[in-house]
């Protein structure tokens, strides 16, 4: 990047993004994070690369920033974004990572020529494992569109999507995602207690179990339902297993169905 970078909120999200960013190099010509918070997460506080702020009034008068990416929590939103309408002007771009805040969120409040790329990613972004949906709006150059894109990579995946609707969609699948999983973890580790299992030896198998699974198919590139085959023997015990959890009507599908669905209405409803 030629120009600084500003990320507003240096909380779990902005940090696992500001964390990608100073490993990968890519804001080399300077970071300004914004947060009240005295200290930062991943230990980002003793980093060298950026400069650590608590208000937008610290930042300097003649800052032309590149890149600003909003982080704050989306009920924060109001409070917070007023402050950072004197960088809307070109050669500015503007990345939201806020659930639920929509383009025309930002566009009323930093005006209708702001260019403004609304994004969600998830937390595996800390380790660079994470994936983020995207869609931007007209006034985005090419360039800056590959400058975000660039900017999320340090974070893992990116896809874009042309309808700005489905980033609640992309919310309530993967950038919810990740504690779905988690809880199936504990929801693994309770059941091995059920069937005898000590509660520490039960919760190591449930975590290992669950990264594996998903490291074998993030290495293979297999398709899950192949894996999911691999492990089931005709009448074996996975098939017993499967039975009930492959369930239509009371397994996990309709629940996961509800789940992602609920999620999805929640960001609908964060839109603001
Ligand atoms: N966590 C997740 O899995 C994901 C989160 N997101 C989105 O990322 C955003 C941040 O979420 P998350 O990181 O989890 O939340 P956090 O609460 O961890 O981070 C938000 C940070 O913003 C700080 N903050 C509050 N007010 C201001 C301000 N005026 N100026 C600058 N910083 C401020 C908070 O400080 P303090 O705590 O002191 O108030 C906090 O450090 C949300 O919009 C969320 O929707 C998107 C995808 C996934
Ligand atoms: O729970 C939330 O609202 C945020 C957005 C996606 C993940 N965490």
């Amino acid at each position: 990047m030629e120009r600084p970078l500003l990320l507003v909120g240096c909380g779990k999200m902005g940090g696992a993004l500001l964390e990608g960013w100073l490993k990968s190099g890519i804001v080399a010509a300077g970071a300004y994070a914004i947060d009240p918070s005295d200290s930062l997460p991943y230990g980002l506080s003793d980093k060298p690369g950026f400069s650590h702020v608590k208000d937008a009034a610290d930042l300097p008068a003649d800052l032309h920033p590149q890149v600003v990416v909003l982080a704050v929590k989306p009920q924060a939103m109001d409070a917070v974004i007023g402050a950072y309408g004197r960088f809307a002007k070109p050669g500015t771009l503007f990345v939201s990572v806020a659930a639920g805040k929509t383009i025309g969120y930002f566009e009323r409040h930093l005006g209708a020529n702001a260019a403004i790329v609304r994004t969600i990613p998830n937390t595996p972004a800390a380790i660079g494992r994470g994936i983020t949906g995207c869609t931007a709006n007209p006034n985005v150059a090419d360039a800056e569109r590959a400058m975000a894109e660039l900017l999320l990579q340090a974070a893992g995946e990116v896809i874009w999507v042309e309808d700005e609707a489905l980033i609640d969609s992309v919310t309530g699948l993967a950038g919810s995602g990740p504690a779905y999983v988690f809880h199936m973890v504990e929801a693994m580790a309770a059941a091995g207690e059920k069937v005898g299992l000590p509660a520490d030896i039960a919760m190591k198998l449930a975590r290992a179990t669950v990264a594996g699974a998903g490291e074998l198919m993030r290495v293979t590139g297999e398709e899950a339902s192949v894996l999911r085959q691999n492990v089931t023997s005709p009448n074996g015990t996975t098939y017993a297993g499967l039975q009930v959890l492959m369930d239509p009507a009371t397994g996990l599908p309709p629940l996961m169905e509800r789940t992602v669905a609920a999620a999805t209405k929640r960001s609908r409803e964060l839109a603001g």
